[in-house]
């Protein structure tokens, strides 16, 4: 397919079932991935064999859950999205192949062809969230650009968002005025910061 075809969207992990499946060093990175972005959220983990990392993890996130047994397509019931991390690509593709028969979205850890979605590269600044996809051309490169971002954005960036929220709960008037006077106050935002 030609062209970038992703569309980024936010999910609510916190409202919804994660399983992840597989629990080695990869499976622990998108754990860690899922919980540093949402430590609210409701996962599942089904792995033959699981690292004691993932262990420590789930202990201190109560929404975590570890099933230490064999993958089976009863594991998907009741599931928003799936995130297979196995060593085992027949697994990997059954993964896909039944979750997508239930209409879930299956992500396939660093095997685009199997992906529905992929993972992002996540810059956080309080309520601040930019993700970051190279279309899969290089997640190391998404990797730098979120360090580089997160070194450049201004910390106080996140106290700028809840007083943007202040006067926007307190703004009155049409919506189309209010409209203009959030874009009025957030213009000097977009003006190059003076030298001192
Ligand atoms: C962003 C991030 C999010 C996350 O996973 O949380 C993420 N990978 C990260 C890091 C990373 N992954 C890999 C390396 C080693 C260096 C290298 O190979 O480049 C590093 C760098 C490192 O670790 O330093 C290995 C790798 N990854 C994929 C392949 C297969 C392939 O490309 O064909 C291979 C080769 C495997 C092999 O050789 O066997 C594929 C995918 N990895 C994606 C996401 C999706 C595309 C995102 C995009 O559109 O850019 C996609 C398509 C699917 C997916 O997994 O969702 C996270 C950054 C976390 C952060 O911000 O710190
Ligand atoms: N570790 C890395 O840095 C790395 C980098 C790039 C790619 N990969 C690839 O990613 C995959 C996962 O890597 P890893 O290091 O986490 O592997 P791993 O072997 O440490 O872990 C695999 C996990 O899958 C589980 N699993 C396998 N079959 C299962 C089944 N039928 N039911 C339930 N669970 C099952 C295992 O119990 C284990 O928890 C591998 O294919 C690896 O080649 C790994």
């Amino acid at each position: 397919m030609e062209g970038n075809q992703l569309f980024p969207v936010f999910i609510k992990l916190n409202e919804l079932h994660t399983l992840v499946i597989g629990a080695g060093p990869v499976g622990l990175e998108k754990l860690t991935a899922l919980l540093n972005n949402s430590n609210h959220a409701r996962i599942t983990v089904v792995a033959e064999t699981i690292i004691q990392e993932v262990r420590d993890l789930a202990t201190r996130y109560p929404a975590v859950s570890i099933l230490q047994k064999s993958f089976e397509p009863a594991d998907l019931d009741g599931v928003n999205f799936v995130i297979a991390a196995t060593n085992n690509n027949v697994l990997n593709e059954q993964v896909k192949l039944e979750a997508n028969k239930r209409g879930l979205l299956v992500n396939v850890a660093d095997k685009p062809e199997l992906c529905d979605f992929y993972l992002g590269s996540v810059v956080q600044k309080g309520d601040l969230k930019i993700a970051i996809s190279t279309n899969g051309k290089s997640p190391t490169i998404a990797k730098r650009l979120k360090e580089v971002l997160n070194d450049s954005l201004p910390n106080g960036l996140n106290i700028t968002l809840k007083q943007m929220q202040i006067l926007r709960n307190m703004l009155k008037g049409d919506f189309s005025s209010k409209v203009q006077r959030l874009n009025e106050v957030t213009e000097i935002l977009m003006k190059p910061l003076d030298k001192e």
